[in-house]
């Protein structure tokens, strides 16, 4: 079990990392994304948690009303399908989400409804945006833009007064209603109008970025990504080493990804094909589905295994000490069909291998499975069988006077109720038996046991002596010796009287 646990991979369920490691020696780019995917953090820009000591990076999303911002947070983080977005409703708060929840990388969304008000005094924007990374504005490109881009101007040199070191992504977003060349001509159309604006307030050092985007494909994603990437302070680097580990390996793309959202942190130099980065994405659910499937199922096997045996089929009805000999000699296991072995699949145990979340959860599986010889009697109950069982063993003299208290006269229902109780009590409550105290193994236990009666009704059975069951033969014998007798004695006194009639 401990071996298990220190198998574990960081983003996806414990139990699914050996399939997953299978995934991603089958898809290099996918292993290396996943691999170097754990180590990244994002640059140290923004806002101290009130709730941790971390600090994290703010992405702010703001835009218009209805213009797409919660749809693109729920369908980037939350896995949200393109079509449920039509039931959000419209946000009348600012929403922050942590996102270092679900990924290894650490920001924080902040969603804000689209009628913010900056002139509204209590509306303290300087403080939002000295500590912002980055600022996306959304434009919903279906729509008359005009009123946003006024918008967005209000909003970018507001921010950057506060804060010049803010990144200004712009998405023209929704623009899988558009046709290509519609498209490239509202991209050109809106970036030429926000920058003369800039230019006409002096503020032509301000550099805008724009992406067309859509929740329909994974435009979406990408454009994301290069929001993310560029709080990453250690981006270049990572682009090098992309870069070293292509020209090394003959593969001809490396994503560095994040798995869960699915943004990618780095790529190597290359440009990006969309068709490629969509690949990986796909690939990248079917890792995560199967992760769950097989996460799911193997987190339910490992609550199994502490789990009281109470001799269901198939369970482990062996003590600690045969359970842990168990564990070790299953390091040794080597699979014929694909010979991986144990050992190579789990880590060493450390004194660092501290329980995690899902370690936790599998005991709380174990603590919920109980048998049906354990759910029908209470704790109380149970220790009360102990103490009146016949069993091989010998209580104390306490423990004895204590039964006989019991089986001779329950006061009170609950007492009744207790007595009943008592053919249903956990095989493992019975005392060890023993000089050294050591526990039995199944089958001493099971050896050591009386026999539960078939009836659960009469509990006093079981406390009879046992040379009373001698005398209950015996009177039993005579009484039918006596019934034979009377038989036989009725049959001579017939057979008389016939011969009398027929003498007659
Ligand atoms: N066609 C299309 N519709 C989109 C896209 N993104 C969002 N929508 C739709 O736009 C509508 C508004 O989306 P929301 O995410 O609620 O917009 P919002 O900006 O958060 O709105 P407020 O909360 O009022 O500020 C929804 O019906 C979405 O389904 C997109 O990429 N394409």
């Amino acid at each position: 079990m401990p071996g298990i646990q220190k198998a574990s991979c960081s983003t996806m369920n414990r139990g699914a990392g050996k399939v997953k490691q299978d995934y991603l020696q089958c898809f290099p780019v996918l292993r290396e994304s996943v691999l170097y995917g754990f180590a990244c953090t994002l640059q140290n820009t923004g806002c101290r948690d009130p709730f941790s000591s971390e600090v994290k990076p703010r992405i702010l999303l703001m835009g218009l009303r209805r213009s797409g911002k919660s749809s693109i947070q729920k369908v980037v983080f939350h896995k949200m399908s393109p079509n449920e977005t039509l039931f959000l409703e419209s946000t009348n708060k600012i929403c922050r989400e942590d996102v270092s929840n679900s990924s290894f990388v650490h920001f924080q969304i902040w969603d804000f409804p689209g009628q913010i008000d900056f002139f509204d005094p209590t509306f303290d924007y300087e403080m939002i945006f000295r500590g912002t990374g980055g600022l996306i504005f959304v434009i919903d490109s279906q729509d008359d833009y005009v009123e946003a881009l006024s918008r967005l101007h209000l909003t970018v040199t507001r921010a950057y007064k506060v804060n010049p070191d803010i990144n200004f992504e712009v998405f023209i977003h929704k623009v899988d209603g558009l046709s290509d060349d519609h498209k490239i001509e509202k991209q050109r159309d809106i970036h030429k109008r926000a920058n003369d604006d800039l230019v006409d307030a002096a503020l032509e050092r301000i550099h805008l970025s724009f992406y067309l985007t859509s929740i329909y494909d994974h435009s979406i994603f990408e454009a994301f990504s290069k929001v993310v990437q560029k709080l990453i302070p250690q981006l270049p680097t990572l682009e090098n080493l992309l870069n070293i580990f292509i020209s090394n390996s003959g593969i001809e793309k490396a994503f560095l990804f994040d798995v869960v959202s699915k943004i990618y942190i780095a790529t190597d130099s290359s440009p990006v094909d969309m068709q490629t980065y969509e690949l990986c994405c796909d690939m990248i659910d079917v890792v995560i589905d199967i992760s769950c499937i097989y996460g799911t199922a193997l987190i339910a096997i490992i609550g199994f295994m502490p789990t009281k045996g109470e001799g269901a089929i198939g369970s482990l009805d062996y003590t600690p000490e045969e359970r842990k000999a168990l564990a070790k000699k299953s390091q040794d296991f080597c699979c014929a069909a694909c010979g991986g072995s144990m050992k190579s699949a789990l880590l060493p145990v450390t004194s660092n291998s501290n329980p995690t979340n899902n370690d936790r959860e599998a005991k709380e599986l174990a603590r919920q499975i109980s048998f049906k010889a354990e759910s029908s009697s209470s704790s109380t109950a149970a220790r009360k069988q102990v103490l009146v069982s016949p069993v091989s063993s010998e209580p104390s003299g306490e423990q004895a006077s204590e039964s006989a208290t019991q089986t001779e006269t329950p006061e009170s229902p609950e007492a009744a109720d207790s007595q009943t109780s008592l053919q249903s009590t956990p095989r493992e409550e019975a005392p060890q038996p023993g000089p050294l105290n050591r526990p039995l193994s199944p089958r001493q236990r099971r050896a050591q046991q009386p026999r539960r009666p078939a009836s659960p009704t009469y509990p006093q059975l079981q406390l009879q002596p046992e040379g009373s069951s001698h005398v209950g033969l015996a009177v039993l014998i005579v009484v039918l010796t006596l019934a034979l007798a009377a038989l036989i004695f009725r049959r001579i006194y017939l057979a008389s009287e016939y011969k009398f009639d027929y003498e007659l």
